[in-house]
């Protein structure tokens, strides 16, 4: 039976999960630090993929191809854009992701992909530019799972961009770009990879800051990666295949 692979960018994103689940490691594979558990009758595979979109996608192909997956899962931090409902702690869960700052800087402002015309992925007549859909029924079983459990939770799309926004300004630009709930640096790469390997993907985040100028006194990661991960120990006992 194949694994669901839950990976985030760090190991503090993941060591409640591997505590809760009696995870254990597995050596060799590729660079990576991963996790094997037998939780609730299903089979996890729970892996730190590193910081940002390269790592991001590297991993998740690594870990697709050395274990295969019926389920992708990408948690973490992020940041909530202002307004979206979302604060620190909430949990935010992706409706599609987008690559918000891939494109093209002309003397006009910012395009996306779609000015050079060459998207990063093409499939039975769908051209992906900057923006991939994630499983809409595992987003709304999710969504629906927390808001059950207690979490204080908003479904909504993800942007990924390269550059963290450390300014309200920067945060305004990208919402011009896209509509966006929550801001991370992997989620499109895993989402983009998912899509190629026709794996669904379901991706939830903690709220550790507001996509503002930059304060982290007011950061709070350890609450946002805590409740993300207290959320998944209770979806993972029956998760909306
Ligand atoms: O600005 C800093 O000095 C700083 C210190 C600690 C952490 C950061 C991060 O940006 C964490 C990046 C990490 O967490 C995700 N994340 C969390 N919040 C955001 C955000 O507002 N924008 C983008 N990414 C965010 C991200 O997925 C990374 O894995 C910065």
């Amino acid at each position: 039976m194949k694994p669901i692979i839950v990976t985030a960018s760090t190991m503090l994103e993941l060591s409640e999960l591997i505590a809760g689940t009696s995870a254990v490691a597995v050596p060799h594979v590729g660079h990576l630090q991963v996790y094997r558990a037998r939780y609730c009758d299903r089979d996890l595979v729970i892996a730190a993929t590193g910081i940002g979109k390269v790592n991001a996608a590297c991993a998740t192909t690594l870990l697709l191809e050395r274990f295969g997956a019926k389920m992708l899962i990408n948690t973490g931090c992020g940041g909530a854009f202002p307004g979206c409902g979302l604060g620190i702690g909430d949990l935010a869960v992706a409706q599609s992701e987008s690559f918000a700052d891939e494109g093209v800087q002309t003397p006009n402002g910012w395009h996306s992909l779609e000015l050079i015309g060459i998207p990063v992925f093409q499939e039975g007549g769908r051209r992906f530019f900057n923006t991939f859909p994630l499983d809409p029924d595992l987003a709304r079983g999710a969504g629906e799972r927390a808001l059950e459990l207690g979490f204080a939770a908003v479904s909504g799309p993800f942007l990924t961009v390269s550059t963290c926004s450390g300014s309200a300004d920067q945060g305004e630009e990208l919402l011009r770009r896209f509509q966006g709930v929550c801001e991370n640096m992997e989620g499109g790469a895993v989402a983009q990879v998912a899509l190629q390997y026709a794996v669904p993907l379901l991706e939830v985040r903690g709220i550790s800051n507001l996509v503002e100028d930059r304060d982290l006194a007011r950061w709070d990661l350890k609450l946002a990666v805590s409740r993300a991960q207290s959320f998944l120990l209770s979806y993972l006992e029956h998760p909306k295949l």
